[in-house]
């Protein structure tokens, strides 16, 4: 098995208020990581040579033609990509898929659940929806803007009621997560 202790994640800020919580949280578990702003160049996302990639939220809306992008060899360096939030929105923009205003936007507590198992979710389950027998995930949301569309190849696992897409049976390379922060 390899050594965590010898990984390295580049976490992409969008500008959310939580992007140093999530670098703390992946130096917690013995990662080294560093926050780097969204348009880091290829050149400098090389020479820092990163295991994985983390792109967090941002107040803007993906919806803006002007709001931030990340540079496209990001999706195309064969490194696990995991978006949150606005960073989730705009990789799924990026790779083909569909981000719009929801009109019903997700503030505060909220319970996704999760609808294909991913070792994302090992060890995170925090209820049993009785009538489903689904895992349930209590966290906190603050977004406006929801995936109406994934891209072609990923696999939707998990939802809230308000941002429900119909399953993708087959997709495959899948590396999507729910927009959502844990508490
Ligand atoms: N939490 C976020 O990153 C929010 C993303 C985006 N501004 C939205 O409202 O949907």
């Amino acid at each position: 098995m390899s050594d965590i202790h010898a990984h390295k994640i580049l976490i992409l800020d969008f500008g959310s208020q939580y992007t140093q919580l999530i670098a703390r949280r992946v130096r917690e578990i013995g990662v080294y990581s560093e926050v780097r702003a969204f348009d880091i160049t290829e050149e400098e996302i090389r020479e820092y040579n990163p295991n994985g990639i983390i792109m967090a939220g941002g107040p803007e809306s993906v919806t803006e033609l002007d709001s931030p992008r990340a540079p496209q060899c990001v999706f195309e360096m064969g490194l696990p990509v995991f978006g949150i939030c606005y960073g989730m929105q705009t990789m799924a923009e990026q790779l083909g898929g569909k981000v719009e205003g929801s009109n019903q936007s997700e503030f505060g507590y909220a319970q996704i659940q999760i609808d294909v198992d991913n070792a994302l979710f090992n060890g995170i389950k925090d209820h049993v929806d009785t009538a489903s027998g689904k895992a349930l995930l209590d966290v906190w949301m603050s977004h406006g803007d929801k995936v109406a569309q994934a891209p072609d190849t990923f696999t939707v696992t998990a939802s809230t009621p308000t941002a429900r897409l119909p399953p993708w049976p087959g997709k495959r390379n899948s590396f999507t997560a729910y927009s959502s922060t844990r508490k």
